[in-house]
């Protein structure tokens, strides 16, 4: 009898998907795939795998080569950052967003400088490890400086006297605060996506189908909470009135007479609002539970 999830052995195509061998991308990117319910074994130093129980091959790479990888169809997919995807300039479609690797890509300088807006930066040495977004920034804001490539560490730059300013990534913000250095613009706003290439075969583009209906529903899980309340039957329109739901809340008659049981799906975003509301409408024992996947 032929098994539902050997459904790719049958032509044999398996999709290949390139993520960060390792690095701020690799342990969500496994994450995310074993929340889609899919097993990939990672042991140490190792470049390839195969999931156990979907038609995925998996290639750990460095982040920065895998654009390259999927442009050239050796990885169909990739999960990798905007600010890399954008940088580089490879031909590939940008898929989906993922939830992951937020971050901003920002010129810095040092803190004790005067810096009043972008003009600021003319006639400035900017080292950098992205020249091509350094440079359309630049250019876009008729702005003339020199930007220093270099590939790594670059927040000590002004401190070595290497540069007046940087632009790099950041996050928190301590890496720039520990070099003595501040944020004085932000010129992309990044988070790891999925790429996919541009000559991905049909056969591909279904399995990657499949994969993309399963991200979805993790990240709708993710940014959703499912509620449980009691609330009493004197004040029920005006609760269920404050909760969205899938379709419409779920309401039940509690055992005690004159309240009800009302169940609902809430987003990460209004959360709190809502539950302050739900409280002061005369809501109890509001129970909130997390959810694994979400399909509408
Ligand atoms: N501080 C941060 N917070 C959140 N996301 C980040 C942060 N720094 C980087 N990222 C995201 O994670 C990606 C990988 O960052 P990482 O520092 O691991 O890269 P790398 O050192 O170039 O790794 P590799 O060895 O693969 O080349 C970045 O391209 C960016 O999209
Ligand atoms: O604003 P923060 O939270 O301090 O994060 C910013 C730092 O994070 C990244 O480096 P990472 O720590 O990944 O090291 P790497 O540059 O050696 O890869 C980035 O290159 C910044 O240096
Ligand atoms: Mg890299």
């Amino acid at each position: 009898m032929k098994s539902t999830s050997n459904f790719s052995l049958e032509t044999g195509d398996r999709l290949k998907i390139a993520i960060q061998k390792s690095g701020r991308l690799h342990d969500d990117s496994m994450r995310l795939l074993k929340e889609c319910g899919i097993d990939v074994s990672n042991g140490v130093n190792k470049l390839k795998s195969e999931a156990s129980n979907f038609p995925l091959e998996v290639y750990f790479l460095r982040d920065d080569d895998i654009p390259q990888y999927v442009e050239d169809a050796v990885a169909d997919i990739g999960f990798v950052g905007e600010n890399v995807v954008y940088e580089k300039e490879k031909a590939v479609d940008v898929v989906e967003k993922l939830g992951f690797g937020k971050c901003r890509l920002s010129i810095a300088v040092r803190r004790e400088e005067a810096y009043d807006k972008v003009a600021s930066l003319n006639g400035k040495r900017i080292a950098t490890s992205y020249p091509v977004l350094v440079k359309k920034f630049l250019d876009s804001n008729n702005i003339t400086a020199e930007i220093h490539e270099i590939s790594g560490s670059v927040e000590i730059a002004p401190g070595i006297g290497l540069a007046d300013a940087i632009c790099d990534l950041v996050s928190s913000g301590s890496t720039l605060f520990m070099n003595g250095l501040k944020e004085s613009e932000t010129i992309l706003q990044s988070q790891a996506v999925l790429i996919k290439s541009k000559t991905l075969a049909p056969a591909k583009q279904l399995l990657l189908n499949k994969l993309l209906f399963r991200i979805q529903s993790v990240k709708k899980a993710r940014n959703n909470k499912y509620v449980l309340l009691n609330a009493p039957n004197d004040n029920l329109q005006q609760i269920i009135s404050l909760l969205p739901g899938m379709k419409s809340p779920t309401v039940l008659p509690l055992a005690e007479e004159g309240w009800s049981s009302v169940h609902s799906v809430i987003s990460e975003n209004e959360f709190w609002d809502i539950i302050e509301k739900l409280r002061d409408a005369g809501a109890q024992g509001i129970l909130v539970v997390p959810i694994e996947k979400m399909i509408i």
